[in-house]
């Protein structure tokens, strides 16, 4: 698991990290997400676990800026974000020199697609550093077929080593709404 930075324990329904919540009674779980969500707060933590509820509007929080924001800083050190893992993937990727594998799951609808091309934004971001590419597009257009078989690998590999960096996607059907994104080494 990618290590996450130190988050004071939060308590009340506006936590971060639903492990701070003092009560994780499903009811106090789904109140504190619907909390963030009327802020305009998709992502939640459990752990180094991402919560994402689909917000099924544009929400202004993928632009350059945000990619910055995210940029090389440790999982939690920030509001969480599906940029934070993306960056806790690439980061882990190069500093241990091991595969990692970003695992998305949520039913039918959740956005499972939506978040693995803000994942592949992120990513080539990171290794284009921002300079204009065509290999972003050219990935995000292998996705439908990719789709098909609900697996979906990106090879990410940079000129100085020869680590892999896989989103694989999957549905769950009981999870409703929400889908998880978590990093591990492979
Ligand atoms: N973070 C988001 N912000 C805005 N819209 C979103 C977000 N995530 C998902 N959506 C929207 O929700 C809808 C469904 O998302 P998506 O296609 O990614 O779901 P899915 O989990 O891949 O579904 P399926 O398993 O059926 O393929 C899309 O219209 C998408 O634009």
């Amino acid at each position: 698991m990618v290590e996450r930075g130190f988050l004071p324990q939060e308590q009340g329904p506006e936590c971060e990290d639903l492990c701070g919540l003092p009560d994780l009674s499903e009811r106090a779980l789904l109140e504190t997400l619907r909390t963030r969500f009327r802020q305009e707060k998709i992502y939640t933590y459990v752990g180094s676990i991402l919560v994402a509820v689909n917000p099924f509007r544009f929400l202004p929080i993928y632009n350059p800026k945000y990619v910055k924001m995210y940029d090389n800083r440790r999982l939690g050190d920030r509001e969480p974000h599906i940029y934070a893992v993306a960056d806790a993937a690439y980061h882990a990727m190069l500093r241990r020199q091991r595969n990692q594998c970003i695992v998305i799951s949520g039913e039918t609808g959740s956005g499972k697609t939506q978040s693995t091309n803000f994942l592949i934004h992120h990513l080539t971001a990171l290794s284009q550093k921002g300079y204009a590419s065509g290999v972003e597009q050219i990935i995000l257009g292998a996705g439908p077929v990719l789709e098909v078989r609900r697996l979906l690998i990106l090879n990410h590999t940079t000129a100085v080593m020869q680590s892999t960096l896989h989103i694989v996607t999957h549905k769950a059907t009981y999870i409703k709404i929400l889908f998880l994104l978590s990093v591990f080494q492979c």
